[in-house]
């Protein structure tokens, strides 16, 4: 099983690009297997949470703890490697290689995997796919729907296997069935495998389903359960 990770968070403040601060957070704690969701306004600064959370943000002050590692502290590349090795992440406009068949693109973290992980990244991501229900064959994703390139983003953060998975927006293209099977899948990959989720989603019917869920406006946490 894989060991999901703990989170903590303290006074954040992620600096916009023209040096204001976009994103203030004084304290998040997340025990492993937790799952949050955000909400809340557009511009408030979810985006940028989840961005940061990922170690993207370059401009930011405070500690954000994945377990014993503060991204907050560490280089750009120090930042990407752990992405690579214990993030999952489902983003808005999806990052997929367009050239690349959907099972080219869920498998791709097999490309930093160590040799002996490929095989079963490569698996897991046909078996998720087929569960989207997404043909991996060989058509380029180019082609593929809004709601056809976020099951392949799925997928791909599914095969990673990572202890935490960050998504924005999951359901957002996708029809009411759709969107509670692929539910089903995030929470369920949450609370059978111990990793920690969190998403942002305007969607009621999948924040219902979260353990927690903090809403944030111009910046600044609001609510927190
Ligand atoms: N790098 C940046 N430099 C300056 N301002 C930024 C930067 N990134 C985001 N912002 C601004 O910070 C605010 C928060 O943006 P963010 O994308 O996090 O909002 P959001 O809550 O995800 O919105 P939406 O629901 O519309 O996606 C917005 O006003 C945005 O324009």
């Amino acid at each position: 099983m894989t060991k999901g990770a703990a989170l903590s968070v303290r006074d954040l403040v992620v600096i916009g690009d023209g040096g204001r601060p976009i994103l203030d957070i004084p304290v998040l704690e997340l025990e492993p297997g937790t799952t949050l969701g955000i909400y809340g306004p557009s511009g408030a600064g979810k985006t940028t949470l989840l961005y940061a959370l990922a170690g993207l943000a370059d401009q930011m002050t405070g500690r954000i703890a994945w377990d014993e590692t503060d991204l907050v502290g560490k280089s750009r590349a120090d930042r990407a490697a752990f992405r690579a090795a214990r993030i999952g992440m489902i983003f808005q406009d999806h990052l997929l290689f367009e050239e690349l068949s959907a099972l080219g693109n869920a498998a791709l973290p097999s490309l930093y995997a160590p040799r002996s992980a490929r095989a079963a990244i490569r698996d897991r991501a046909a078996t998720e796919l087929e569960r989207l229900g997404i043909d991996a064959g060989t058509r380029r994703v180019a082609s593929f729907s809004g709601g056809e390139r976020q099951r392949v983003a799925v997928a791909r953060a599914m095969a990673a296997d990572a202890p935490i998975l960050l998504a924005d927006e999951p359901t957002a293209s996708l029809h009411r069935a759709a969107a509670d099977a692929l539910a089903d899948d995030l929470i369920g990959a949450a609370r059978s495998r111990g990793r920690t989720l969190v998403c942002v989603t305007h969607d009621d019917t999948l924040l219902d389903r979260m353990d927690r869920k903090m809403r944030i406006s111009d910046g600044r946490m609001e609510l927190a359960g």
